[in-house]
């Protein structure tokens, strides 16, 4: 028998949406970065937007034991992918990218003379199916779940919430503190529940349909973008259950941090690109350039979340009451009409020249970096969440949809890095936290960002949590390949 140690071949599955694709590429690109072989897999409809608007083959060319693969998503081709619609792809995965995933790797085409077989299925936390697969054919598992720590507990906690008859939600009751959920006594309250648990019979698909992404995978081992010095405590709630969980956040703090390192020992040029899915427009950069330090609040609500003309119309006004210089991004797909068509108003896009200047997607890492902005209006996703952390930039939160109304609550009450806007959307109150924000409590939140970012950065730096975790991760994942028992048995939930 030929006894020979197989090298590491790690197969990445993203859910195919903007956010969840590009923090895996990230950390698809760190271990590239370290040696491995890594697949990345994406849906037919990720991919084309990819080679549309980034150099990402090019880039990732550089990796020669990087490779992409597609599959299809089951969704047709004009699918909107956005708002409330994106969970039809959850059913549509299910039901038709399941057995061809299945088939990849049962197959073993994903292997060649020059390439060995997968030894590890890192996939999206809310695929359980490939989890399920991977474990199928005996490779390592794990599982990479891309909101906060906060969020993943509360959703571990619901058959917890069901017991204590917390749920089904009580709408007249919204302020009511949760006493139910180990490390958030005290401010959780009925409001700050991840959205689909605002259904007043349990077995409303929507509350089903995000819950079952919770019960599984049964995946050896988890990854978290975060760090241990922000959600501690949650942490070490959730390794109570799961002890394998390796916390390498920020992730995309971290890629840039080990590119440099990294070029600096090869003198190659290696930087931490872009993978946006459609074209930035670079034009907000110069704008922000001829703006006075820490005048400029950006306004962006993410890939996903979707408005009504009316909400657009208070927030607007809201930005030009407060006075302040504003940065809005607006995707062409975010309004939606009374007769269910996008529209931008006219008045909107004229109203902003004065004050404000306004895109269509902007390079937002850069912007929240850039001096000129002081403040986020955010919809609280992890990813702008993190970003904002790692650049120092308080913020103003709008949830709108699953874990973005728990990140607010902590965004605001725990980490006391500014304030929550959830629930309402009237131009009083955007005036009023907009100038809050940048005006009246400005030193106070500028400290706690200062601070918290300096942490962030410190975690992904040489010694720091997040690059030790990393480290582990990768020495898991090669010993697994060796045949080295790495398990403890698979956790679930
Ligand atoms: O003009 C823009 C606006 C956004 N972004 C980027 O888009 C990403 C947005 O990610 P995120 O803030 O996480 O929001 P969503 O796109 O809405 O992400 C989905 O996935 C996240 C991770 O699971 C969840 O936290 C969110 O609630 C969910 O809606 C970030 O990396 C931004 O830098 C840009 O590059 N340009």
């Amino acid at each position: 028998m030929d006894q020979r140690p197989l090298p590491a071949h790690v197969l990445f599955f993203p859910l195919p949406v903007q956010s969840h694709v590009n923090s895996m590429l990230k950390l698809a690109e760190l271990l590239s970065l370290a040696g491995l072989h890594v697949t990345f897999l994406n849906s037919d409809n990720i991919h084309h937007c990819l080679l549309q608007y980034t150099d990402i083959q090019a880039r990732f060319a550089h990796y020669p034991g990087f490779r992409f693969e597609t599959i299809s998503d089951g969704l047709p081709a004009d699918h909107p992918r956005a708002g409330q619609r994106v969970f039809e792809m959850f059913d549509s995965m299910k039901a038709i990218t399941k057995p061809l995933f299945e088939e990849m790797l049962i197959s073993g085409r994903l292997s060649s003379d020059t390439r060995p077989p997968v030894t590890c299925v890192i996939a999206d936390g809310i695929l359980s199916f490939a989890i399920d697969a991977a474990n199928e054919i005996g490779v390592m598992s794990i599982a990479f779940r891309l909101a906060s720590a906060c969020y993943n507990w509360t959703c571990f906690c619901i058959p917890k919430l069901i017991e204590t008859g917390e749920l089904p939600f009580k709408e007249n009751d919204m302020d009511r503190l949760i006493t139910c959920v180990p490390g958030m006594e005290g401010f959780l309250r009925h409001r700050d529940l991840p959205d689909f648990c605002r259904v007043d019979d349990l077995a409303d698909s929507k509350f089903q349909r995000l819950t079952e992404t919770h019960k599984t995978p049964r995946a050896d081992a988890l990854i978290l973008n975060t760090f241990e010095q922000l959600e501690a405590p949650i942490l070490s709630h959730i390794r109570s259950h799961c002890p394998k969980l390796y916390t390498i956040g920020p992730v995309h703090a971290h890629l840039k941090t080990r590119l440099a390192a990294e070029t600096m020992t090869l003198s190659s040029s290696l930087s931490s690109k872009s993978n946006s899915l459609w074209e930035e427009d670079r034009s907000c950069v110069t704008w922000l350039d001829a703006q006075p330090l820490k005048s400029v609040i950006y306004v962006s609500f993410g890939s996903l979340a979707v408005f009504t003309r009316d909400q657009l119309m208070e927030f607007w006004y809201g930005l030009v009451n407060s006075k302040k210089l504003f940065l809005w991004v607006v995707r062409p797909d975010s309004v939606t009409g009374k007769d269910g068509e996008p529209q931008i108003p006219v008045e909107l896009s004229e109203g902003t020249k004065e004050r404000g200047y306004m895109v269509g997607w902007a390079p937002q890492e850069e912007v929240l970096a850039h001096p000129a902005v002081g403040g986020f209006l955010t919809h609280s996703g992890w990813n702008s969440t993190l970003e904002s952390i790692v650049a120092g930039v308080p913020m103003i939160c709008w949830p709108y949809f699953v874990d973005q109304q728990v990140n607010s609550r902590f965004v605001s009450d725990v980490w006391k890095l500014g304030l929550d806007m959830k629930d309402t959307c009237d131009r009083a109150t955007v005036e009023k936290m907009v100038n809050d924000l940048m005006e009246v409590r400005q030193d106070e939140f500028n400290r706690s960002a200062d601070m918290m970012a300096k942490i962030a950065r410190r975690s992904v730096s040489q010694g720091g949590s997040s690059y030790c975790y990393l480290d582990r991760l990768i020495e898991d994942i090669r010993s697994t390949s060796l045949g080295a028992p790495s398990r403890k048995g698979k956790f679930g939930w």
